[in-house]
């Protein structure tokens, strides 16, 4: 083969742009071709036992995939469906109503982001998504921070149009911020460290629930994108799918993998923080959301990651003789990473416009 013929795939990971080779046939390296599904069902048990069993199929999941399914998790159906009705009433409201809350209008970057606002790769028209993100802030009432800062403007921006939308939305943060928890622990299991290895570095940690809504795309190409190719920057995400397929996830041969939703599971991923403190070995897996099946889609995706004053360092059990500690501020690389993708925010001005990349082509240019 030679090399103009080589066929590449273009993503963002670990907020930098990256490329990988489309290997087939003979050149195919080993590598999943599905996600696996785990029955954390152990997690809530009392005997560590079950909970370890939880924790090394997980383990195993995130070393080899980055990406699991969680089945038998305990958020109640009728929490999530309710939820969804929730999101669906968010998005139909009139687009002025939505525009209140803009993110644009809020420092910590929550609210609501139009259609094409982000543009996470390609040279096309934008992701087309539209969204509503909410996340941590010790100043709510609802989150039950034991040490409330005396003074803060809100961090997150609620519709007047729409005031049972609130805690509606809060019902749903308990119950999945709580799964979460006991998921972190799972993961500090799986990486044979104390199970409450994580509890300090999360006391109170950013987390967001960001509701999605995707149009169906008229055009099937991949420069017609949901959410272009990246990683998350979390310690771990959980995402709730309705039943629209449209995610996909990045295999090491440059092959998409269908991520579809399946009744009563969450498609938990592994993000970049966690990929970090373990020195990769549990992998922040690329994906995508393409949405070629002619519906609306709805998703909640849940970010958890560490405190925000937290340091990121190689845990214990992953480092490597001659590894030289990294050092990141949770909150200060969330807060970039968070900005550039959305440089239009007024807390970007006066910065040059990021470079975009032709998800289809390679191709770069100045962002518009
Ligand atoms: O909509 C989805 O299924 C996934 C969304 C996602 O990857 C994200 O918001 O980071
Ligand atoms: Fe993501």
């Amino acid at each position: 083969m030679t090399v103009s013929e080589q066929e590449y795939v273009y993503y963002h990971a670990g907020g930098l742009r990256g490329s990988r080779p489309v290997l087939r046939g003979s050149a195919a390296k080993e590598t999943f071709d599905s996600i696996p599904i785990i029955d954390v069902s152990g997690l809530f048990s009392t005997d560590i036992e079950k909970r370890k069993d939880v924790a090394t199929k997980i383990g195993k999941a995130c070393r080899e995939v980055g990406f699991f399914y969680a089945e038998n998790h305990d958020i109640p159906d009728a929490v999530i469906e309710e939820t969804f009705k929730t999101v669906k009433k968010f998005f139909a409201m009139p687009q002025e109503d939505k525009m209140e809350v803009h993110l644009h209008k809020n420092a910590a970057l929550r609210g609501y982001e139009p259609l094409f606002e982000t543009k996470m790769e390609g040279i096309g028209r934008g992701d087309m998504k539209e969204a509503f993100s909410m996340g941590d802030d010790p100043c709510e009432p609802e989150q039950n921070s034991s040490t409330p800062p005396p003074s803060s403007a809100p961090q997150n921006s609620w519709p007047k149009a729409y005031p049972s939308f609130r805690p509606k939305v809060y019902d749903y943060y308990i119950h999945v911020l709580a799964f979460a928890r006991k998921l972190m622990q799972a993961f500090a299991l799986a990486l044979d460290l104390p199970e409450h290895y994580f509890d300090e570095a999360t006391s109170f940690p950013m987390v967001g629930v960001r509701i999605l809504h995707y149009p169906p795309q008229e055009r099937h190409e991949a420069t017609d994108i949901g959410l272009g190719a990246h990683t998350d920057y979390t310690f771990f995400t959980l995402v709730q799918q309705e039943s629209v397929a449209a995610l996909q996830v990045l295999n090491a041969n440059g092959i998409w993998i269908d991520a579809p939703p399946k009744p009563r599971t969450y498609v938990v991923n592994v993000g970049d923080f966690l990929s970090l403190i373990t020195n990769g070995t549990f992998k922040s897996t690329v994906h995508r959301v393409l949405n070629r099946s002619g519906e609306e889609r709805y998703s909640i995706p849940f970010f958890f990651s560490p405190n925000k004053e937290a340091t990121l360092d190689v845990v214990p059990t992953c480092k490597k003789e001659g590894d030289v500690e990294k050092g990141v501020n949770a909150g200060q690389y969330y807060m970039e990473r968070l900005r550039a993708a959305r440089w239009k925010h007024p807390s970007n001005e006066g910065k040059p416009a990021p470079e975009v990349q032709d998800i289809a082509t390679g191709e770069v240019r100045v962002g518009a």
